[in-house]
């Protein structure tokens, strides 16, 4: 005869029932949270960089110069894990040099822009880089981006210049346009990872 279901009996000498683990957080659902700023000459297209990243707009012919340091939030996720960037806009006018010095130790990442129109800024990554190797943290990440690359009437400096520049520091490099957002995503996923 067979049995028909029912409550089944404990089985004796087993331990009572526990009660269930909490849910621990998962790798992929914590937030890491990454510094990243923002350095080149004025007007290379720092805030329009971020505002591309940010809001995915651009305001043509605007050139409202940074004062001091700005900064906005973005979460992007990298490898299925949220990596919550902070992001300063530093001034590239020399006269807030003494402000956005103070940011540098704090950085873990650094954008380092110049304007493939604009030669002067390019010579001067090299400025801007020993600054860095002398304020930053050693472990720092840097990047070196050729923006306004969508400028194709006036553009100055060719792309295998910024890439033997880079390849001299031993950074990353890329091309990028805060008007059209070419490579700008791109470039703030690759620091963040
Ligand atoms: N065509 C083109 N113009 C750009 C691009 N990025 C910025 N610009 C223009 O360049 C000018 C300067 O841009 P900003 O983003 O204000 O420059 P910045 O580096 O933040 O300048 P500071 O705040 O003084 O350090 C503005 O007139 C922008 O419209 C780009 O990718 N392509």
């Amino acid at each position: 005869q067979t049995q028909g279901p029912g409550p089944k009996a404990q089985p004796q000498g087993t331990d009572p029932p526990r009660s269930r683990p909490r849910a621990q957080p998962r790798p992929r659902d914590q937030l890491t949270v990454s510094q990243v700023m923002l350095l080149g000459d004025s007007g290379v297209g720092k805030t329009c960089f971020l505002i591309q990243f940010k809001d995915r707009a651009f305001l043509s012919g605007t050139f409202l110069a940074t004062v001091g340091i700005d900064f906005r939030n973005k979460v992007v996720r990298v490898d299925g894990v949220n990596v919550k960037l902070q992001i300063w806009d530093t001034a590239g006018q020399e006269r807030f040099r003494s402000v956005t010095h103070a940011y540098y130790r704090e950085a873990q990442a650094l954008l380092l822009l110049y304007d493939i129109t604009n030669r002067t800024s390019f010579d001067n990554v090299r400025a801007w880089l020993t600054e860095v190797y002398e304020n930053a943290h050693k472990d720092v990440v840097i990047m070196l981006l050729g923006n306004k690359s969508d400028v194709t009437g006036s553009r100055v400096i060719r792309k295998e210049d910024g890439e033997s520049l880079a390849k001299e520091y031993g950074v990353p490099f890329m091309e990028t346009s805060a008007k059209t957002g070419m490579n700008v995503e791109l470039a703030f996923v690759a620091v963040a990872k």
